[in-house]
């Protein structure tokens, strides 16, 4: 499998399965334009996100295997997620998806898949940094444990973008020749210093990479 980040700005999302699975996917999909969650039961997590975020809507119903294909073809989503309690459903949430050329997200199974049916990862978001994890599959427990140990490990890592961002367009700008250029920027990603005071505050952070950078370029 290959990791791959996707859009769904403007597009829909189809979860089947209101329960603890279904809710959890359908607050995953922070850019989808609208959720629908059909499901003849809902946990109270998805009620109050739908009613706290107006792209989610529940609908209370739950199609048979035969009435799937209906409910898929009606919403035209971009990503289908099968995350009923019933396998002949999310066989045919899956079915359903790929005859009409859709992505699905079969949580129900591991292993191999057909192309189309993808796997969503564990992750990790510092805005702009992001961290997606995945077992293959194998083991959704040590995905989440792991996401766990990164979260603590890249605290911190959305500010230390911006700021060596803002560093590398600086220098660039100075016409600092590229080697030091860039000999600059990977030190102030990697100093202690930096990611220390970046936790006090910008400026502090900024003050640090300062310090690293006249090292640089005064050598
Ligand atoms: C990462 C995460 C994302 C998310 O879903 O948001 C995710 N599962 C999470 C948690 C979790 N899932 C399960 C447990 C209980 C412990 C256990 O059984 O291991 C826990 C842990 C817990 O809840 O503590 C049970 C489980 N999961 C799947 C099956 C079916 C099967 O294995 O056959 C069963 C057995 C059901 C049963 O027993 O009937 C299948 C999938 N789960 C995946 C993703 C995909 C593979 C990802 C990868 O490559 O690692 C895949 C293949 C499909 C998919 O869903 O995309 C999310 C952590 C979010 C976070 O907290 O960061
Ligand atoms: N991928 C994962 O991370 C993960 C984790 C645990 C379990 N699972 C799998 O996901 C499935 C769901 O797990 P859960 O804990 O959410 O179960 P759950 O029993 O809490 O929820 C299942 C939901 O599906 C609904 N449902 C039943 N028939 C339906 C139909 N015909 N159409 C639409 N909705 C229907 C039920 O009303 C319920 O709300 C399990 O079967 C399990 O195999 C996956």
């Amino acid at each position: 499998m290959t990791p791959l980040y996707h859009d769904f700005a403007g597009e829909t999302v189809l979860v089947f399965g209101g329960g603890a699975v279904g809710s959890r996917k359908a607050g995953g999909f922070d850019d989808a334009a609208r959720i629908v969650v059909v499901s003849p039961q809902f946990t109270d997590r998805v009620v109050s996100l739908a009613a706290d975020d107006e792209r989610v809507e529940l609908v209370r119903a739950a199609p048979d295997p035969d009435a799937v294909a209906g409910w898929v073809e009606r919403i035209d989503p971009a990503l289908a997620v099968a995350a009923t309690d019933d396998a002949a459903v999310n066989a045919a949430v899956e079915a359903a998806a790929l005859d009409r050329g859709l992505l699905v997200n079969r949580t129900d199974v591991s292993g191999d898949r057909d192309p189309g049916s993808v796997v969503v990862p564990a992750t990790i978001e510092d805005d702009p940094v992001a961290v997606a994890l995945s077992t293959g599959g194998t083991s959704p427990a040590l995905a989440k444990a792991l996401r766990e140990r990164i979260e603590a490990e890249i605290d911190g890592a959305g500010e230390m973008a911006r700021l060596s961002g803002e560093i590398r367009e600086e220098l660039k700008a100075d016409g600092v020749a590229p080697e030091k250029r860039r000999e600059a920027v990977r030190r102030v990603v990697r100093s202690r210093g930096v990611w220390k005071g970046l936790q006090k505050g910008r400026s502090y952070g900024r003050q640090e990479a300062d310090t690293v950078i006249e090292e640089v370029l005064n050598r």
